[in-house]
């Protein structure tokens, strides 16, 4: 099923929290919602389930208006970080719950109810955890039936609020992986909230970014990675240096150097610098791409490649982190050339063109 969200604000008394946020979901696709706390990606979330009502804009779910119709019809299944299932409930009725609750005119058989649930059982790979109490499992488990149970009404929609934040790494991976195969095998739509990009780099179709009640990006995960449209999402998604500079003239400052640009640039004054450790290369002497001079604060051996910590002279900035596969690493407190080429420069939040040096 589809979902397309208008226009969609939303304030608590003085604070708003969307901003006519607007975003079209085709029907059978992972979305994830990233982005950092407070940004409004529970708000969003909980407007798609009916468990929150937003101030002004619509929600359709295949082409129909579902502002007015409440929660518990909105054939959505939700699942959240904490497990909320029934303490005094075994597993099975945990999972069947939804089922049992049906009006009587909808409500499968008892025996229809019992197959459902093994087949969830089976899919969610429990089934001998059947008769077990919540407080008999472990924290992956609990969410796998979470989810069993969620999906046992077949929702259209799946909305899953940081489903698997309270566990730990590897479980993590795990049940993401698994959620993935489930959503294909079964699919139906799923919007997953996470600030954890890994995660919605690893699973989803599409990741929507928000910041401030805003979409900042929406696209595949590549699209988000590799061509970020703001500086938000360049920092917010993965390690990134931030190098100041001026534009004086047709020189470029950074700390103590200057270097003349090939062309005169369209912005003068302060501008950033950023470049993400791998672009940051370097070489021991320097030449006529190796110009800025750091001091080799730390080397460290990660397998393939070496995790550099890298001071500019002159600037007081966060140590530079560079990634180098180069077979030999550089010696702690020896001075190295840096290749600014790769740079992205911004000012304030806007994406000029590249430096080009002489
Ligand atoms: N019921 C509420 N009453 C008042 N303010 C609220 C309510 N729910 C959320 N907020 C506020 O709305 C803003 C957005 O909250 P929301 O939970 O949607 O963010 P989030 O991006 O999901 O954050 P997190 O990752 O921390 O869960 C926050 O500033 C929060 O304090």
């Amino acid at each position: 099923m589809s979902i397309n969200i208008n226009q969609i604000s939303k304030s608590f008394g003085d604070t708003q929290v969307l901003n006519q946020i607007s975003l079209d979901i085709p029907s059978g696709e992972m979305v994830a919602l990233l982005g950092p706390s407070g940004s409004g990606k529970t708000t969003l979330l909980r407007i798609i389930a009916g468990l929150e009502n937003q101030n002004s804009g619509e929600i359709l779910f295949h082409g129909r208006d579902v502002s007015q119709v409440h929660a518990r019809d909105r054939q959505v299944g939700f699942v959240f970080q904490h497990y909320a299932l029934f303490r005094h409930m075994n597993v099975f009725d945990n999972i069947a719950f939804g089922l049992t609750v049906m009006p009587r005119k909808s409500r499968p058989s008892k025996a229809v109810i019992r197959e459902k649930v093994m087949k969830l059982l089976e899919m969610v790979q429990l089934k001998e955890f059947a008769k077990r109490y919540p407080a008999q499992l472990s924290g992956g488990q609990k969410q796998r039936v979470a989810l069993a149970r969620a999906l046992a009404v077949e929702p259209a929609i799946l909305l899953l609020d940081e489903p698997f934040g309270a566990l730990d790494a590897q479980v993590r991976k795990e049940l993401r992986r698994w959620l993935r195969q489930l959503h294909d095998e079964l699919k139906f739509t799923s919007v997953f909230v996470t600030h954890d990009q890994e995660e919605a780099m690893d699973v989803a179709d599409h990741i929507v970014v928000m910041s401030q009640g805003n979409i900042e990006q929406h696209g595949t995960p590549q699209q988000v990675w590799q061509k970020p449209e703001s500086r938000f999402v360049l920092e917010f998604l993965g390690e990134i240096n931030r190098l100041p500079a001026t534009v004086s003239g047709q020189s470029l400052h950074v700390g103590h150097q200057q270097w003349e640009l090939s062309q005169p640039y369209g912005v003068q004054g302060n501008i950033d610098l950023f470049l993400r450790p791998w672009e940051l290369t370097w070489s021991a002497h320097p030449d006529t791409l190796h110009r800025l001079p750091a001091k080799v604060l730390e080397v460290t051996p990660r397998g393939h490649f070496w995790q550099l910590s890298l001071d500019v002279e002159g600037m007081a900035l966060d140590p530079l982190s560079a990634i180098s596969q180069t077979v030999v690493a550089p010696d702690r407190g020896t001075t190295v050339y840096l290749n600014l080429a790769q740079a992205r420069v911004y000012q304030q939040d806007n994406l000029l063109t590249p430096l080009a040096f002489d």
